[in-house]
């Protein structure tokens, strides 16, 4: 715990009551020292223009935990092939088609959501390509909330607020090492009381966020939206801890998504604070102190998830994944992403370092 023996159980009663509770601790309980990164991957349903266009689905869920992808002649061929070899995968958690939202949230993130009420941070990135579904599934993780919610995006390695767009100005990031958070100065706060008045802020960022249209996807998010939510108590023991919601920008190839220059310059800017994360990820699971401090500067995405990455926290990764063979190369990278990302201890310096390309 990083600050006060108590925690915010007892202090943050308002938030208490809000939490769903946590029996299952299952694959994503209480994070230790050495915590790893709990991995889901989820599948989307076909859309309808998959399915007129007869493109057959090129992964299928095998398990609760278990997955297989093939390229060419479609998941159910592959599978009478070549079972058990190459291409199977398996990770702490997988949905498949079917899997509802509250499924989704109950499985991946509610265990590790009420250690946030014992002052350790929580960070949840979406990660996967364009369209494959990240802001559906980011959309339910806020059903637990706090107290404060404030909404940025990091569009073109810039910081820009959501709730308040004012004249589009860039913010500024702002350490505080006493509280040991990391927050965008001047961003707007709203206090919410209940889960709608959280998804009312979440529908109104998503609204103002920086949309364009990609060869892959017509509604593309070129930016990534991040959700943090404050849980503060002014007691007699201070304590304070983040959520952040990262819904990531899509992962997919620059070249092949990009239609014109505007399109090339944001894929640049949306590759190069991916690898950011990955090598901050890779500092945190290895390096030591030093090295990850210098690594939080690369990106304004890291810089501004600092303080939710390092000391005692808890990360959640959700890679989104399309279902058919068209998309079958990005949602292969996705789930070999997926695959390293696994193996992450977070803060832990004797494990051994698996590095994560991105
Ligand atoms: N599990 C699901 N069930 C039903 N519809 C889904 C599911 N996942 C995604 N969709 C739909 O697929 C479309 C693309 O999803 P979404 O916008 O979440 O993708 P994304 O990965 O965030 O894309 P981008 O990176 O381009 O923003 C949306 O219309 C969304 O409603």
């Amino acid at each position: 715990m990083r600050k006060g023996g108590a925690g915010l159980r007892g202090a943050a009663s308002a938030s208490a009551l809000l939490l769903p509770s946590s029996e299952d601790s299952g694959a994503g309980g209480e994070p230790s020292k050495e915590c790893p990164i709990l991995v889901a991957v989820r599948v989307r349903p076909r859309n309808e223009k998959e399915l007129a266009s007869g493109d057959p689905p090129c992964v299928r869920v095998l398990s609760r935990s278990h997955l297989c992808i093939s390229k060419n002649e479609g998941v159910n061929q592959y599978l009478n092939s070549q079972r058990g070899r190459v291409n199977d995968y398996e990770f702490d958690v997988v949905f498949d088609e079917t899997a509802t939202q509250a499924e989704v949230y109950q499985r991946s993130t509610q265990p590790r959501v009420a250690s946030v009420l014992d002052g350790y941070s929580l960070t949840v990135f979406a990660y996967g390509a364009t369209g494959s579904g990240k802001t559906h599934s980011m959309f339910v993780l806020t059903l637990p909330l706090l107290l404060y919610c404030g909404t940025a995006q990091v569009y073109n390695d810039r910081l820009y607020d959501l709730l308040s767009p004012g004249d589009g100005a860039p913010l500024r990031i702002r350490e505080d090492a006493r509280r040991g958070v990391t927050e965008v100065a001047g961003l707007t706060r709203r206090r919410v009381s209940s889960a709608a008045e959280a998804l009312e802020c979440i529908s109104e960022g998503n609204h103002n966020r920086r949309v364009g249209s990609t060869a892959h996807n017509s509604v593309s998010s070129r930016s990534h939206a991040i959700l943090q939510v404050h849980v503060r108590s002014d007691g007699v023991q201070e304590c304070s801890a983040v959520m952040s919601l990262v819904d990531l920008a899509g992962s997919e190839r620059a070249g092949a998504a990009a239609k014109d220059r505007q399109r090339l310059t944001e894929a640049s800017h949306i590759n190069q604070s991916l690898l950011a994360l990955g090598n901050c990820i890779n500092a945190l699971s290895g390096e030591g102190d030093a090295q990850c401090q210098a690594k939080y500067r690369d990106s304004k995405l890291t810089h501004l998830l600092k303080g939710s990455l390092e000391g005692h926290c808890s990360v959640v990764m959700i890679v989104a994944v399309a279902p058919c063979s068209g998309t079958y190369e990005d949602s292969h990278n996705a789930l070999k992403y997926a695959n390293r990302a696994k193996e992450i201890r977070v803060k832990s310096p004797s494990k051994r370092r698996v590095d994560v390309e991105m």
